[in-house]
C-alpha cells in the first residue's frame, strides 16, 4: 500500500465519547454554560481529535510553510512576479518574512518545503526539497499536472506532517508561498463545493477590478477545459482535481492536513489556499475535518464559501489576506486557550462555587460547604480526569 492509501486507511473519526466527556465537563466548570461560546466548541474538537478528556495542550506548535510555483501566472492573474515566490522562500529562511514574525510571538517553529518553486533554491538549514516539478502547467489550458504529480505532491505532504509529529509537534499549522496561487484556490473551492467563479473568486494579493473580470473568466475557463463545470455525474475524484486545477503546494497541505489526522493530532487552518486544500482532503476523507481548526477567516470571498462547505467556524476575523500561515498563527493562542480551560478551570463541585441548578433546590450555604468538602482527584482543578 502507498502513503496516500496507508494513511488514508489509518485515519479514524474524531472521539465521539472524548467528545460527549469535554462537553458535559464544560457545563460543570465556574462559568455560565456556553460562555466560552466558540472556544467550547474548540476544546471539544481537540478531546475528539486526542480521544481524550481533558484533552492534551495542542503544541509544540509547527507551521510548515508550502512553497510552489503556478503556469496560470502567464494569464495576468496577479500583480507580481512569479520570481517573488523564490524570494519569499529566501525571506522564510532568513527569518524575515511576516510568518517568521508571528512564529516568534507565538512559539511555533517555521519549517519551509519546497515542492514546486520554478527556481533552483540553494540548499539552507530550514528548507525541506521535495521540488515535484518547476510549478505546474497553466490550469486554463489543460490539468495543472498529472495525476502522478498530484499524488507525489500530497505523499511530501504527508511525510513533512508525519515527520513534524515524530520530532514532537503537538500541533500543525498550515502555510503557503505561491504567487498565481488564490486562482488556483478558486478553481478548486468552485470544482469541490460547485461555487460560480464569480462568488469564489477574489482580488488575492490585489489585482484591480479588470484583473479581478479576467482572473474570473481564467477560472471560468479552468473548469471548462477540465470537465469539472455544472456539477459532476459522481463523486469527483478528488486526486484528478487537485491534478486539474490544484498547485502542488494545495496537494501537499491536502497531505499535511491527512497527516495530521492519521497522527490524532489537531491541525489549524490558514487562509483561503488551506481551505482550498481541506476541501481536497476531506474529500479524500470525511474524517479528517475533524481533526481542523479554522484559523481564520480571510478577506478573499472564496474561504468563507470553504468553510461552510467544511462545517468549520473561522476562529479570527482580521480581513487578513496574505496567506503564509499568518491567520494560523495568530489563532494558536486562543486553540492553547481552549484546552487549557478544560485542563485547569475548577468544577463548581471543586471549588466550591454554587451551581445555578443546585441553589434553586437548596440552601446556597449548605451547597457550598458540600462542594469544598467533596473536592475529589477526579474532579480536581488540576483536571486529572482520566483520558478516554
Ligand atoms: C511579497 C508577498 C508575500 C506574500 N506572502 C504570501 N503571499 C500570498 O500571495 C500569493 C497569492 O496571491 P495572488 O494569487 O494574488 O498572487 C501567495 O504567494 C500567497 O502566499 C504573498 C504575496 C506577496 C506578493
Ligand atoms: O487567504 C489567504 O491566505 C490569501 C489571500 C490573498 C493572498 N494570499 C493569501
Amino acid at each position: 500500500m502507498g502513503l496516500l492509501d496507508g494513511t488514508l486507511a489509518g485515519i479514524r473519526p474524531a472521539d465521539a465519547a472524548a467528545m460527549a466527556l469535554a462537553r458535559e465537563r464544560q457545563d460543570r466548570l465556574t462559568k455560565p454554560p456556553g460562555s466560552l461560546g466558540v472556544l467550547e466548541d474548540i476544546g471539544v474538537r481537540l478531546a475528539g481529535a486526542a480521544a481524550a478528556c481533558p484533552p492534551p495542550m495542542p503544541g509544540p506548535a509547527a507551521l510548515a510553510i508550502f512553497a510552489a510555483d503556478h503556469g496560470v501566472h502567464a494569464q495576468g492573474v496577479t500583480p507580481w512576479p512569479q520570481e517573488v515566490t523564490a524570494q519569499m522562500v529566501a525571506n522564510f529562511l532568513a527569518g524575515g518574512a511576516v510568518a517568521n514574525a508571528f512564529a516568534a510571538q507565538v512559539g511555533a517553529t517555521v519549517t519551509v518545503v519546497d515542492v514546486g518553486v520554478a527556481a533552483d533554491l540553494p540548499a539552507a538549514p530550514g528548507l525541506v526539497s521535495r521540488k515535484i516539478a518547476r510549478g505546474t502547467a497553466d490550469l486554463s489550458r489543460g490539468p495543472a499536472m498529472t495525476a502522478d504529480q498530484a499524488v507525489a505532491a500530497v505523499e511530501a505532504g504527508i511525510t513533512v506532517g508525519l515527520d513534524l509529529v515524530a520530532r514532537g509537534a503537538g500541533c500543525l499549522l498550515t502555510g503557503d508561498m505561491g504567487i498565481a496561487n488564490t486562482t488556483a484556490s478558486a478553481a478548486l473551492i468552485c470544482a469541490f463545493t460547485g461555487s460560480d467563479p464569480e462568488r469564489a473568486t477574489g482580488a488575492g494579493t490585489g489585482v484591480d477590478a479588470a484583473g479581478l473580470a479576467r482572473k474570473v473568466g481564467v477560472v471560468r475557463r479552468a473548469l471548462e477545459v477540465n470537465g469539472l463545470t455544472g456539477g459532476a455525474p459522481g463523486p469527483v475524484d478528488p486526486v484528478r482535481v487537485l491534478a486539474a486545477v490544484g498547485g502542488l503546494e494545495h496537494a501537499a497541505i491536502a497531505g499535511f492536513v491527512l497527516a495530521a489526522a492519521a497522527s490524532r493530532v489537531p491541525v489549524i487552518l490558514d487562509g483561503v489556499i488551506a481551505g482550498a486544500a481541506a476541501l481536497a482532503a476531506a474529500a479524500l476523507a470525511p474524517d479528517c475535518v475533524g481533526y481542523c481548526v479554522a484559523g481564520h477567516r480571510s478577506a478573499e470571498p472564496g474561504h468563507a464559501v470553504a468553510l461552510r462547505h467544511l462545517g468549520l467556524r473561522p476562529l479570527v476575523e482580521l480581513d487578513l489576506r496574505l496567506g503564509e500561515g499568518t491567520g494560523a498563527l495568530l489563532a494558536y493562542p486562543l486553540v492553547g486557550a481552549a484546552a487549557r480551560v478544560l485542563r485547569e478551570v475548577a468544577t463548581f463541585d471543586s471549588a466550591g462555587v454554587t451551581d445555578k441548578n443546585a441553589a434553586g433546590t437548596e440552601h446556597a450555604g449548605g451547597v457550598i460547604g458540600e462542594g469544598a468538602a467533596g473536592v475529589t482527584g477526579a474532579d480536581s482543578a488540576a483536571g486529572a480526569v482520566p483520558p478516554g
